[in-house]
């Protein structure tokens, strides 16, 4: 199953420095894993914002929600989450 979700991202300004770039890391390596076993499939940055829009491609609803619930910045971040279905003017789903 296809969803897209946005995260938008809200770190307090206050935040230690030192906790602020390991969650950073953390999540960038977080990230980097679940794009190489295949279940985060885009990820694309909203320009000018600190904010991403991405594809996930997971078993089940709940399978999304614990691969988001495990995301280093949840606390920090507002997510928004769209199933999604093909599209029956998609040249790319169409048999040839
Ligand atoms: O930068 C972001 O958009 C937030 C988050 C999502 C992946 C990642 O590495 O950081």
């Amino acid at each position: 199953m296809l969803f897209a979700v946005k995260m938008d991202v809200d770190i307090p300004a206050g935040l230690d420095p030192d906790v602020r770039a390991d969650l950073v890391a953390r999540e960038k390596a977080y990230c980097q894993e679940l794009q190489k076993s295949g279940v985060w499939r885009h990820i694309w940055r909203h320009v000018g914002r600190y904010a991403n829009l991405s594809v996930f491609d997971v078993e089940s609803n709940d399978a999304l929600h614990d691969v988001l619930w495990r995301l280093p910045l949840f606390p920090y971040m507002r997510i928004d989450v769209t199933p999604l279905a093909q599209h029956p003017s998609d040249l790319a789903a169409q048999e040839v």
